[in-house]
């Protein structure tokens, strides 16, 4: 076994070259929550204080439990009103059918997407787990659907060619913690801190590397803080198991082989990979009161895949489906339209490191971003303007010569007064991101 269950051992390992490599994954948040599929689209992580001002109106439905405990606020209003005040979480299990859910489906609209590794939420907050787990009857093949849906899930994913990773949640788990949670410590303090606890998510981690042998482990918040002694053995079985496994930085800093962010972006990191998750609104768990003004456009999801890998990221961008198996026509629009641009631009995108300049903000508007792989450096222009442009980069970052457009536009370029001029034409209004290619 090349790795022991210590953490000299566990921290020989390397990020695998297919991760580094694939830069566009989808994560999926599908469970219970689903059934209500109810939130206060209050604003985005990262904008509102993380005080009872964000948990008691929650934009996150996938925390439709923890709202509705709150005993105040509009996700607690609506419950009342919908399933009166009597009515339990876990009795969304009888009413959860996933009825019209065909996993292939979905499999071949994540392969279209360009997307190269999927992430569904094996267990949320809530604690309900989505495959026939032996650890607890709290599951879809025992409950609601009668199915396992993590298997039949990744059997689709992988049929399709794409790697299949699992979100777990660690740390909270309010199928056996039952107050209300209203800020940042008690999310990072629940009394479920029992050595059996602890046991109980090392058990069901240890399941599913057995399970599904996994190419991600995703945990979320926090590990069990009695169960931080296990770790090593959980990373070392993993990586022995998985060998070109990776996983995230959410174990109490205990390891990690990427850095995640959260909608919030901030200071980008460039030598470190990360992985940068959100929804395509502002939520993960599918939110019936998001309209399409919620939701990144189309070519701002394209710009924020961009933003991500030009500075050394991938993109995790979330699918909340229905309860009935349904993706909301909304996020299937804009995952059908990223295909699209990635079936022309995906040579700028796949395979490419960071440049020596990411990104920059030209006089006329338009945001221009770099990445390059071993023969070319790509000119990614994100928001060009319709018709014939010119864009003038001061001191331009290379003098190589310019190849061609990725797409159905002409470019003239040529250096001028020590500035790289670029003559963009024929560019349709709304265009998508265009991307230039220079040979090195
Ligand atoms: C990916 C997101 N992670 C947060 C915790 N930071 C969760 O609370 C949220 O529901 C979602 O799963």
């Amino acid at each position: 076994m090349k790795f022991k269950p210590e953490m000299d051992s566990i921290r020989t390992h390397t990020v695998p070259q297919w991760y580094d490599d694939c830069k566009l994954g989808i994560f999926i948040h599908w469970g219970l929550y689903s059934v209500p599929a109810w939130a206060y689209p209050s604003g985005k992580l990262g904008t509102i204080p993380f005080d009872e001002r964000w948990f008691a109106y929650n934009p996150y439905a996938e925390w439709y439990c923890n709202s509705v405990r709150a005993g105040f606020g509009p996700t607690y209003e609506h419950h009342v009103k919908t399933y009166g005040a009597d009515f339990d979480y876990e009795s969304f299990t009888d009413l959860w059918k996933a009825e019209r859910w065909d996993p292939a489906q979905w499999a071949e609209l994540f392969k279209k997407s360009g997307a190269r590794y999927v992430i569904p939420t094996t267990k949320h907050h809530d604690g309900f787990c989505l495959w026939n787990t032996k650890y607890t009857d709290y599951n879809s093949y025992q409950k609601g659907p009668g199915r396992d849906l993590m298997k039949e899930l990744c059997d689709a994913v992988r049929s399709e060619g794409m790697r299949f990773g699992v979100y777990y949640s660690g740390m909270l788990n309010w199928h056996v913690t039952h107050n209300a949670m209203m800020s940042d410590y008690e999310v990072h303090h629940p009394n479920n801190i029992t050595n059996g606890y602890a046991d109980f998510a090392y058990n069901q981690m240890m399941e599913l590397v057995d399970t599904f042998e996994p190419s991600v482990l995703w945990n979320d918040l926090d590990w069990p803080l009695k169960g931080l002694d296990d770790l090593p053995y959980l990373f070392a079985h993993y990586y022995n198991t998985v060998p070109e496994g990776v996983v995230n930085d959410r174990w109490h800093d205990v390891w990690f082989d990427y850095k995640t962010k959260e909608y919030h972006r901030g200071d980008k990191f460039l030598e470190q990979k990360w992985e940068c998750c959100q929804g395509m609104g502002l939520s993960f768990g599918y939110n019936q009161v998001e309209t399409d003004e919620h939701y990144v456009s189309h070519n701002e999801l394209i710009t924020l895949l961009i933003d991500t890998v030009a500075y050394n990221g991938n993109l995790l961008i979330n699918v909340g489906p229905k309860a009935d198996g349904t993706i909301p026509e909304e996020q299937e629009s804009r995952l059908l339209y990223l295909g699209k641009w990635m079936e022309v631009n995906s040579p700028a995108i796949y395979s490419t490191k960071p440049f020596s300049r990411q990104k920059e903000e030209l006089e006329t508007g338009e945001i221009v971003y770099y990445t390059q792989n071993d023969s070319s450096i790509f000119l990614l222009v994100t928001n060009p303007k319709a018709g014939n442009s010119t864009l003038r980069i001061p001191e331009p970052a290379f003098s190589c010569d310019y190849r061609k457009t990725l797409g159905n536009f002409g470019a003239n370029v040529a250096i001028s007064e020590g500035n790289l001029v670029i003559d963009l034409l024929d560019i349709p209004a709304g265009s998508a991101p265009v991307v230039l290619e220079f040979t090195k």
